[in-house]
């Protein structure tokens, strides 16, 4: 390994540092050149989260006679609750269905392991190494618009890697955004020619008050050489299995944005809340811009009834069997108390989203906050028939009654998302 590089004032808040809840202690002190578990070798720091940070090691086992095998380990938290969780989920996502189309689309471990110091035991999730998310990569075209036949394949992949996880693993995700899409290296030489350059000019760092390194990490892995990347879904530290057809996820799940209609009004979730939630990330992608504009108060925090108001302006109000099942489980406790972001906990939906919503005859009890929007005049970007299967697409996902959604598998197959046949 080449020199370490130049060391940060001690002032200077580096990576996780700047969490709002961070103990230096939870996370592991790894540095270049470390070798974990007799096998990966520390290269670079590419990312860090809430509960984790990110390096790119080499793998060692094979090295003499197979080419350099380039890995990414997430060197989980020690007092991350979730992370078994994910592990167990992913060994269960690998080993469903291998043959499945859709089982190439979502990233699952390769390798996991535990690391030890005094300050205790760190899981090590090993990976695939991926060039970043979708929300970077979109940074990398002009408005953040990547090209429509593009993100045309992304939706269909992404569809098609639902269809194996909600019919073949019976699990949800329940955390899909922009951030938990990463796409692949469209050509091998981004990652060798990225590697070379950081090991010449070594990350910066700073030794923080406990004596543990903290590396700056980098993850910009330049222009793109094509367009060949792959998406593939990430992170199932929140997902959720449901082997059964009466097993019903009851807790608040999914960023505020993305939030299924089920989740707000406590009616119980399965696999639609996920074709709820790409539904409306639909905008993201193809808009670059979200498409519900009112949900947070003036205070800037998330208010359910804002968006249940929006629902309503975009594609109606609900029908009586959504209403009435909201009516039929609004007294309903969950098995465990939830605890809410200010800190208060909460025992049913309606305390933990501040309902009531509706009133007994099935009437809005916000009427004055439904905003004047139009779900057509929600995609700007589109026009013509290209527009009008667009909207046909999206109000197949984004439906009331989670039963009348359609699934990921008979989704993928619109027509809007079919590559377009040119004559010859
Ligand atoms: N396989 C990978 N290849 C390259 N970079 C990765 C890979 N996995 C994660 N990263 C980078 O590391 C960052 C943190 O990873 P991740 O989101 O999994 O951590 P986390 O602790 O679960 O985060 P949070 O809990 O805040 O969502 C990602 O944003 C990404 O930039």
């Amino acid at each position: 390994m080449s020199s370490p590089g130049p060391p940060l004032p001690p002032g200077i808040l580096v990576d996780e540092e700047i969490l709002p809840v961070y103990n230096s202690k939870h996370f592991y002190p790894a540095k270049p050149g470390e070798v974990l578990a007799d096998r990966y070798q520390a290269l670079v720091k590419v990312g860090w989260g809430m509960s984790s940070t990110v390096w790119l090691a080499r793998d060692l086992k094979g090295y003499v006679e197979e080419p350099e095998s380039v890995v990414a380990l997430k060197i989980v938290n020690n007092n991350a609750s979730s992370a078994d969780h994910e592990r167990e989920v992913e060994e269960h996502i690998s080993t469903a269905d291998p043959s499945h189309r859709g089982r190439s689309l979502i990233r699952t471990l390769l390798d996991s392991f535990e690391v030890k110091c005094p300050e205790g035991h760190y899981l090590c999730l090993v990976y695939p190494p991926m060039r970043e998310s979708l929300s970077m990569y979109q940074r990398r075209f002009n408005d953040r618009k990547m090209p429509l036949p593009l993100i045309k394949t992304y939706i269909r992949a992404l569809l098609t890697g639902l269809d194996y996880l909600h019919k073949i693993c019976r699990t949800v995700h329940t955390d899909i955004k922009l951030e938990n899409i990463m796409v692949s290296f469209e050509d091998p030489t981004v990652l060798a020619d990225f590697i070379d350059s950081q090991l010449a000019k070594p990350m910066a760092f700073k030794i923080d008050s406990i004596g543990r390194p903290v590396y700056q990490s980098r993850n910009d892995f330049g222009p793109l050489k094509s367009l060949r990347s792959i998406p593939q879904l990430v992170d199932f530290g929140l997902a959720t299995r449901l082997e059964e057809d009466d097993d019903w996820g009851v807790w608040p799940i999914q960023p505020d944005h993305y939030r299924a209609p089920e989740v707000i009004l406590g009616n119980g979730w399965q696999m639609p809340a996920d074709i709820w939630n790409l539904g409306v990330l639909l905008w993201d992608m193809i808009e670059g811009k979200e498409l519900f504009l009112h949900i947070y108060d003036q205070e800037g925090r998330y208010d359910a009834k804002l968006h249940i108001a929006e629902m309503i302006a975009l594609l109606g109000p609900p029908p009586p069997e959504v209403i009435q099942r909201y009516h039929y489980m609004q007294e309903y406790s969950w098995p465990k108390p939830v605890r809410r972001e200010d800190g208060r906990i909460c025992e049913t939906a309606e305390e933990y989203f501040c309902g009531p919503f509706f009133d007994e005859k099935g009437r809005f009890l916000y009427e004055d906050l439904i905003p004047d929007r139009k779900i057509r005049d929600a995609p700007s970007s589109l026009g013509g028939e290209e527009k009008e299967s667009f909207l046909d697409l999206a109000k197949e996902m984004l439906v009331w009654h989670p039963d009348a959604r359609k699934t990921a598998g008979e989704l993928a197959g619109h027509p809007f998302l079919q590559p377009t046949q040119r004559s010859a």
